[in-house]
């Protein structure tokens, strides 16, 4: 289907928005009046930049309280609607949104409101306009879409339909029932469809509609479940999005675009209207890749944890250290001197790389160069939201391209046993306006489960954290986002969870190796010991070793953290098989702990 925005939904001017529309796939705009507004061009030179960027006008909105208000009032409204309907002319729009009313003088009758929409409807269609008539969650007196709906249907007229708009149907109702009377509108009466997602929050409907929303599949509601009743109803007219966020008016608009296209060619997978390369679930991970300046002290943090340096790339300052399953690639690069330590790589391990990098490139992930010199083994990869790339990987498996063949070994001694088995998941801090993004790039693109998100308080702030993992949890990564938009990329934490099945022998084979482990405070044991019973010694092992605990249903989960450089640091793990967690409940006391280590600024 044609894929349409409101440019109320992009950050910037109007020429800045349109531009992202267009350079992000979109077909068409919806422009709201505020933008044309403080544009200094003219409705022809806007219709004249939209033409050349490919974007049709799909919709010109909003236009308010026009109905079942006093006659003299719905007078006024005839005489500006004339107005806005010569603007549109010249703009170039042809179908107008109408809100239903929200004024106090506006009256329940439903007659009189069907009248007037008729009134409307016939000065519009001398323009060649049409209008269509949207329920406002809010509205005084018409608040659902088959209310506004039998009014349209009353009123009678050809130019005259409806706007049905995913949040306005689903903040009243979670209900599949009661959206499937949507399939019973004639699909020519439903003028245009808006949509938006939001997540699920108790709250004053109209302040969660202008704040919240955000795109499809990044919210609570089953915006699936309605297009198909939109479809099936036989609408003919452009999936748009209707996004009013405040995230997405200070981000860039480029990205919140491409974001948003990607938002509709899922969701248009997901009703089975295309069929783009499917997701190729990765099935563990192959390596991180650390870029850093301080060689010295990331090596002497690897050596402590008990990895060895096992293999060097044969054309690029890249180490390979690895203990058990886990690999960590370290790179002193070009590109470490400048931005400092971070995990700016990611090996996933996959059952079909190409197929994945297909699937990554249909939901417009950014491609990145497959091979860097010739004699590289060519590997497929992707940036993701945040920057970090994506590798997808075979690690050792016949007939498809080995990362591991880049690397000569360097004859070291075979890893020492720190008792460390596999990367048990990694943590990424998200830019502060990507967070949804990331989650929705992480599931749709790679095919992975989402949790549900969870708030973390931080003392300078809150931390959101949503992981997302494969079916069998070999792979996990938390995406995590801070409290407040930071100019500093430093501040956006990123760390490497180290899974073992002694956490206590690991720690202890660390802290002898020379292993510096983060200091919890004393009143952090006191409330585990109010909480749980432990076996004798237990708590003060953990106490002495700076180890956190948590326990659910399912099984306990044992951690502990290293010191930080740069951006990076290591968390050692022990997960009973059961536990899905990532020790949340902890998040504040080890946040608090890094704080207090953090130099002074
Ligand atoms: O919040 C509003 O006023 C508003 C305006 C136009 C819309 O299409 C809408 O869904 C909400
Ligand atoms: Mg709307």
């Amino acid at each position: 289907m044609r894929t349409s925005i409101a440019t109320v939904s992009l950050s910037g001017a109007l020429t800045e928005k349109l531009t992202a529309a267009a350079r992000a796939g979109f077909d068409g705009v919806e422009v709201f009046e505020n933008d044309l507004l403080a544009s200094p061009l003219a409705p022809e030179e806007i219709r004249a930049r939209c033409a050349d960027l490919g974007l049709s006008i799909d919709l010109y909105q909003p236009m308010r309280d026009i109905e079942a208000v006093p006659q003299d009032e719905f007078r006024r409204n005839l005489r500006r609607a004339e107005h806005k309907f010569r603007l549109m002319e010249r703009l170039g729009a042809d179908t107008v949104l109408v809100c239903s009313s929200v004024s106090p003088l506006a009256v329940d009758d439903d007659a009189l409101a069907a009248f007037h929409l008729r009134r409307l409807a016939e000065l519009a269609d001398g323009f060649g306009i049409r209008v269509a008539y949207e329920a406002l969650a809010w509205g005084r007196h018409v608040s659902t879409y088959d209310h506004a709906w039998r009014i349209v249907e009353a009123a009678d007229h050809p130019a005259l339909g409806t706007c049905l708009d995913s949040f306005h149907i689903l903040a009243r109702s979670s209900d599949p029932k009661d959206v499937e009377g949507i399939a019973d509108i004639p699909g020519e009466k439903i003028f245009f469809l808006q949509l938006a997602d939001a997540p699920l929050m108790a709250m004053d409907v109209l302040q969660w509609s202008r704040h919240y929303r955000c795109f499809p599949g990044q919210g609570g509601f089953d915006i699936a479940g309605l297009v198909r009743q939109v479809i099936k109803a036989g609408y003919q007219g452009p999936l748009s999005l209707e996004v009013f966020n405040d995230v997405f008016r200070q981000a860039e608009a480029g990205p919140t675009a491409v974001d948003a296209q990607r938002s509709l060619l899922v969701l248009q997978e997901s009703v089975g209207l295309t069929a783009p390369p499917a997701p190729v679930v990765p099935t563990g991970i192959a390596f991180a890749e650390l870029v850093s300046p301080d060689v010295e002290p990331v090596s002497e943090l690897l050596e402590a944890l008990g990895f060895a340096r096992t293999a060097r790339h044969r054309g690029k300052p890249v180490d390979l250290w690895q203990q058990g399953e886990a690999r960590v690639l370290l790179n002193t690069g070009p590109g470490a001197r400048r931005d400092g330590t971070q995990l700016a790589a990611v090996g996933l391990e996959s059952p079909d790389p190409a197929g994945a990098a297909r699937r990554a490139e249909s939901l417009l992930a950014p491609v990145l160069p497959r091979r860097r010199t010739p004699e590289d083994v060519p590997l497929d990869a992707v940036a993701a939201p945040d920057g970090t790339e994506l590798f997808f990987c075979a690690t050792g498996r016949p007939g498809l391209p080995d990362w591991t063949r880049d690397f000569e070994p360097v004859g070291q001694p075979a890893p020492a046993d720190g008792g460390i088995r596999r990367i048990d998941h990694l943590a990424l801090t998200q830019p502060w306006h990507q967070f949804d993004e990331a989650a929705l790039f992480h599931r749709s693109v790679l095919g992975l489960g989402a949790l549900e998100s969870v708030d973390v308080a931080d003392p300078y702030g809150l931390l959101r954290s949503r992981a997302v993992t494969n079916a069998d949890g070999s792979v996990r990564i938390a995406l995590g986002v801070g409290p407040a938009p930071s100019a500093d990329d430093g501040d956006r934490a990123q760390h490497i969870a180290l899974a073992t099945d002694d956490l206590v022998a690991a720690a202890r084979r660390f802290r002898a190796a020379g292993g510096r482990l983060l200091t919890i405070p004393a009143n952090y044991y006191d409330d585990l010991a109010a909480k749980y019973e432990f076996e004798e010694g237990e708590l003060e092992t953990y106490r002495e070793l700076g180890i956190l605990y948590d326990r659910d249903a399912d099984g306990a989960f044992r951690h502990c953290y290293t010191e930080t450089i740069g951006r990076v640091f290591f968390e050692l793990v022990q997960r009973d098989a059961g536990y899905r967690g990532y020790g949340a409940q902890n998040a504040p006391v080890r946040l608090a702990a890094q704080h207090v280590r953090r130099p002074v600024r």
